[in-house]
């Protein structure tokens, strides 16, 4: 085939592409007013939720499988990311908030879930994300919940054991790699900014290579590049994505500790997703520790139903002293049979328990 006839080709593909993209959108609309309208008669006063990760989920999984190439997997999926980006934004004006300034790493995740056709809010601290969300500042908000070298991220944890207005929606993960930014050399470099989560990714490697340079805890990876960028002799460990945004140069790219570190980040909204075949389900609780095994008394209650756990944290409860706020994530949606049995019957053992949300099993 020639150039002209495969670019005459291509502009009549297009014709109907763009056609066919009108098309779905007006479906979407149809969606967004089936959705109200079944509120409506529900009583509900409430907008519906646009962003549906199990049908998001359900929609990347068909087009996998309808796809034969030569496009590869994950070209179709970011194609469709943006088609159902643009899909949302056409139901409602969706705000993300996600921990600040641009080029976090949650940055990154939260238009990795939700593309370019929504507005994100950045916000100085997670708590300030978390209570965007509780005030409904933001539609959703993004913030990081573990990372697979270096553990829980406590500051998302602590803001939970304040119990605030808000449940997970959905998870995201996103594979990290952290590299030294600065403008200058290593041997000129005599100080080093980050958040504390990503000097516990680097800390082999600056421990090696730069021993001498003062390590100095900021809000995020992003603010530590921006502090780098307006100081003599610092850098920044950082996403390589702000040295182009904060006009640095990448000393050293991939300092991470694991050649597969991935922090996994949630969805927060105002209400979880309705159940898919594949569901987790994120709990906290205290126990009274006066009565001996009552942790295990609680957690024996998800053996009994079959339930498996995939992750436990504690932190400090904050209301007494050496007691602590448990994080269990379980397999299973809150509103599966077995899981909400169990939920009930593990009240007996705890002083509070809330269910901070269920939301699809994504692949990692
Ligand atoms: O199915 C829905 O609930 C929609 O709103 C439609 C749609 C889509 O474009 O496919 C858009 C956003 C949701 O996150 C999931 C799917």
């Amino acid at each position: 085939m020639d150039l002209d006839t495969a670019r005459g080709r291509i502009s009549e593909v297009d014709r109907r592409l763009v056609e066919l993209l009108n098309e779905r959108a007006r479906l979407s609309l149809n969606v967004g007013a089936a959705k109200r309208q079944s509120l409506r008669e529900q009583g509900a006063a409430r907008e519906p939720e646009v962003y549906v990760p199990g049908q998001e989920k359900r929609v990347f999984e068909k087009v996998r499988s309808l796809n034969q190439g030569p496009l590869s997997a994950e070209s179709v999926c970011a194609i469709y990311r943006e088609i159902m980006s643009a899909s949302i934004s056409l139901q409602s004006d969706v705000t993300v908030g996600y921990l600040g300034p641009p080029g976090t790493f949650s940055h990154q995740a939260a238009i990795g879930r939700f593309g370019d056709s929504l507005a994100y809010v950045p916000y100085q601290r997670i708590e300030d994300v978390i209570a965007a969300v509780a005030k409904e500042e933001v539609t959703y908000g993004l913030v990081p919940i573990e990372n697979s070298t270096f553990g829980a991220v406590v500051q998302t944890l602590d803001a939970f054991v304040a119990k605030p207005a808000v449940k997970v929606r959905a998870e995201v993960y996103l594979p990290v790699t952290q590299s030294l930014l600065s403008r200058y050399q290593l041997p000129a470099i005599r100080k080093v900014y980050s958040h504390p989560q990503a000097f516990g990714q680097s800390r082999q490697w600056l421990d090696q290579h730069l021993p001498g340079a003062l390590r100095v805890e900021v809000s995020s990876t992003a603010k530590a590049a921006e502090l780098a960028a307006a100081e003599t002799h610092a850098a920044a460990v950082a996403s390589e994505v702000c040295a182009s945004l904060y006009s640095l140069d990448i000393v050293e790219r991939d300092v991470t500790a694991a050649a597969d570190n991935t922090t996994r980040f949630l969805v927060l909204g105002q209400s979880s997703d309705a159940q898919t075949d594949d569901d987790k389900t994120l709990l906290m609780f205290t126990v009274d520790h006066r009565e001996p095994g009552a942790l295990c008394s609680a957690l024996d209650v998800f053996a009994k139903h079959r339930i498996n756990q995939t992750a436990i944290n504690s932190r400090p409860s904050r209301q007494r002293q050496w007691h602590y706020m448990f994080f269990v994530e379980i397999v299973g949606h809150a509103l599966d049979d077995n899981v909400a049995s169990a939920l009930e019957e593990i009240k007996a053992y705890c002083l509070d328990l809330v269910v901070l949300g269920s939301y699809p099993r994504q692949a990692y």
